[in-house]
């Protein structure tokens, strides 16, 4: 795994998005992985800086979201399909029918996950997946204990994870309790993995990463088996690891 340092959490979405745009230019028919959280919000307005400066186009990209909460619809504020279209997709020149995330709302949410996995083998592999972790090293929504040979799957949201997305919702009785996420093997065999993590919230995350065991109880280490991994993270993420 490369580690890149940043000072901030500026400077970690600055360099990000040269990573993406480098992957844009050098792949023909791009797919990306895309992720939601906090984390990523940066390296999207970066991105849509570069393509309303003209210096790249999304018109041949194609794009694979890793999760989506159950229940929630796609004009819930919530749920991560309006995340996406609010922070990144609506304004790029990207085509709606290249845009992939998991529906939440499918009435069969086995046949979904299926169909999920049968896109991304079918318009993949996926170039470059951006991954953010959760506190307790969830990669999507695959919480500790997930199988590395896991597919897209439904998941229960343990209730630290719940708490710590609670802050998007008016109150955690509306966080949902289930999602559909990419799962870690799907995850793992994207071509290149770019993984953010930033501030000193996260330090004792990324110290566990670092120096941890290979582990299903901590699913983000998966990422050391991976041949192609760069960690961006800022000064307050890596207080404990130095
Ligand atoms: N499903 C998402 C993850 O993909 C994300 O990495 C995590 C951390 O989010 P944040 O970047 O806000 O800390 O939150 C959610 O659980």
């Amino acid at each position: 795994m490369k580690i890149i340092e940043t000072k901030d959490y500026d400077a970690l979405s600055r360099k990000a998005c040269e990573i993406v745009l480098q992957t844009l230019k050098e792949t023909e028919k791009p797919v990306l992985g895309l992720a939601t959280g906090s984390t990523p919000e940066g390296l999207y307005q970066y991105l849509i800086q570069a393509y309303q400066s003209g210096e790249v186009s999304f018109k041949d990209v194609t794009t694979f979201n890793l999760d989506e909460y159950v229940g929630l619809d796609a004009d819930d504020p919530n749920s991560y399909h309006y995340f996406m279209n609010d922070k990144f997709i609506d304004h790029i020149d990207i085509l709606k029918e290249n845009v992939f995330i998991p529906n939440g709302m499918a009435e069969d949410i086995e046949k979904e996950c299926n169909a999920y996995e049968e896109k991304i083998r079918t318009l993949g592999p996926i170039d470059l997946q951006v991954l953010g972790i959760g506190l307790n090293g969830h990669i999507g929504f695959n919480e500790p204990g997930t199988s590395f040979s896991s597919r897209t799957h439904m998941v229960k949201l343990k209730e630290s994870t719940r708490q710590a997305n609670a802050r998007f919702f008016a109150s955690i009785e509306e966080v949902p309790t289930h999602a559909v996420t990419m799962g870690i093997d799907t995850i793992m065999e994207s071509k290149e993995i770019l993984l953010l993590i930033s501030g000193s919230h996260k330090a004792d995350t990324l110290a566990q990463l670092v120096n941890g065991e290979v582990s299903e109880t901590f699913p983000a280490s998966v990422l050391k088996n991976h041949p192609n991994v760069t960690l961006i993270a800022d000064e307050g993420a890596l207080e404990k690891v130095k």
